[in-house]
């Protein structure tokens, strides 16, 4: 080791130009700190910082929560996406649930890192949550910033942009409609649901189990209103091609218990469309219903059940004093029409309107016309082929080999029976044997009754109704549109009831 004493002179000099240059330094820094500004150092200081920073080969795309006071679309759809990219590596995950959730939703905490290839690109995705600088936010979140980077090479700037980013929105695109909860709007449920609707509408879950292998109807007619469906969703650009609103319109008609209401429930889930149950008998103007058909959501089927009970609207128009029927402010048949043909076919997209009647024949010809309702579907009394289906459903048998199956055939093809009856017998017993018997015996009985009312018109149809109703004298003698009113408010209040 050299002391200062024995070194070469040249190591000697070198060693004190060193620490005189050293001193400067020190000397230059204390001075620019106490004479030049904190922003222009550190401006200096980051200009130094580039010129002498090998050039990045990666780029950085920043996702922001919000693009001004929006949503930005692309940070939802990431989101959503990265979830799907969670692996084994990733050390902290976000874990919730709201009431309406069916599942448990899993998202990346904040900092963590997603690693995504997509056409052998590498891209690297970082959820970033910052406090803001001042309080002047306009995003929700408690003041938090958040957003995601997304790293990549930068040559492959334009794939990601033109192709790796749309990609990511439709993937987000299809696992939000996997994941969504059917909804059934309603005007008696409780107002102001947080998804929407206007505030006009309240909303539950559809939990409605009906799909389409479940209803007992001709597998052809069946066949053919999933194909309409299919047909109806993909034809977006057809629609805009020919200059027709994305709508389509159904009229199912039957009588009661034939299945009407079961077929919407399985539209709806098939399509994952929300419902908007329309019960016109509490609207009491056009202004009314334009204003609660306005604020219904795209994607949905609106539903107006017993059709037939809204042509007294027409009556009931014709009755009143000329002053009230002056007034355009009371819900008529035709507002209802020019609705359809006119301002709701005039906004929104992919909207399904379906009415439904137990007896077509009373409808007002206007409801008929062609080209109003796209497509008419009967939905008629039980079938041989109808009761195999519900037998499998309720009983979990192939009854085609039972011993009363022969029996059953003969007696249903004599017999009107409605799919809601035959279920309801099936229901009865667990015992395959035991559940036929009784249905055996339910179909002799209504055999002999169809025989007793034969020679009254409408007779068996009206007697029915009644039964069904469960109805006091007094409202066994109302029209039968009333008495369908009557088991619509009944229904409800026991809905009530229930929740209560
Ligand atoms: N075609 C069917 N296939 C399977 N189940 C059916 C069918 N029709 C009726 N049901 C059963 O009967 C019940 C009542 O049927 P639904 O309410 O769909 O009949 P509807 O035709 O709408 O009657 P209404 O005219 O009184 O409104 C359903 O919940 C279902 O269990
Ligand atoms: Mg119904």
């Amino acid at each position: 080791m050299f002391s200062q004493g024995n070194m070469p002179q040249s190591v000697s000099t070198l060693f004190s130009a060193y620490a005189s240059l050293a001193a400067s330094v020190m000397l230059v820094r204390s001075m620019a700190n106490e004479f030049i500004p904190y922003e222009l150092r550190s401006y200096l200081s980051s200009a130094i910082h580039y010129l002498f920073t090998p050039l990045s080969t990666n780029l950085t795309l920043v996702i922001d929560e919000y693009s001004g006071i929006t949503r930005n679309q692309v940070y939802d759809a990431s989101e959503t996406y990265l979830r799907t990219k969670i692996s084994s590596s990733t050390d902290r995950l976000r874990v919730s649930k709201t009431p309406r959730q069916k599942n448990f939703s899993v998202a990346i905490e904040k900092g963590e890192e997603v690693n995504d290839v997509y056409e052998n690109v590498k891209l690297k995705w970082r959820y970033v949550c910052t406090e803001p600088q001042n309080n002047n936010h306009h995003y929700s979140g408690g003041g938090e910033k958040r957003c995601f980077e997304l790293s990549f090479n930068k040559k492959f700037k334009d794939r990601v942009m033109g192709s790796y980013l749309p990609f990511v929105m439709d993937r987000a695109h299809v696992i939000k409609e996997e994941e969504k909860v059917v909804k059934l709007y309603n005007r008696e449920c409780p107002m102001g649901d947080e998804d929407g609707g206007g505030g006009m509408w309240g909303s539950i879950n559809l939990e409605h189990p009906a799909t389409f292998d479940k209803i007992a109807m001709d597998s052809e007619l069946k066949k053919m209103i999933i194909d309409d469906l299919e047909m109806f969703v993909r034809r977006k650009e057809f629609y805009k091609k020919v200059g027709k609103a994305w709508k389509r319109g159904y009229l199912l008609y039957g009588p009661p218990g034939t299945g009407k209401s079961s077929l919407i429930a399985a539209m709806a889930n098939y399509l994952k469309f929300d419902i908007y149950d329309l019960e016109l008998t509490s609207i009491y103007s056009n202004s009314d219903l334009r204003r609660i058909l306005l604020s219904t959501t795209n994607r949905s089927i609106l539903v107006i059940e017993d059709i037939d009970c809204s042509v007294e609207m027409q009556d009931r128009q014709q009755n009143v004093d000329f002053e009230a029927s002056c007034s355009s402010s009371r819900l008529t048949l035709s507002g209802i029409l020019n609705f359809i043909d006119g301002l709701w076919s005039s906004c929104g997209d992919e909207r399904i309107i379906v009415f439904t009647t137990n007896h077509k024949d009373r409808l007002d010809p206007a409801l008929l016309r062609p080209g109003r309702m796209d497509v008419h579907v009967n939905m008629s009394y039980c079938t041989t082929q109808g009761f195999s289906l519900l037998a499998t459903n309720y009983l979990g048998v192939q009854c085609k080999y039972h011993r009363l199956y022969g029996e059953i055939e003969g007696l249903m093809e004599n017999t009107s029976v409605t799919p809601a009856e035959v279920a309801e017998e099936l229901m009865k017993s667990e015992d395959v044997d035991i559940a036929l018997d009784g249905l055996v015996k339910f179909l002799k009985r209504k055999s002999s009754e169809a025989n007793e009312t034969k020679d009254e018109p409408n007779g068996k149809v009206e007697d029915q109704e009644t039964k069904r109703l469960k109805l006091n004298d007094d409202e066994k003698n109302l029209p039968i549109n009333n008495k369908r009113r009557i088991l619509r408010a009944v229904r409800t209040a026991r809905g009530r009831d229930r929740q209560r």
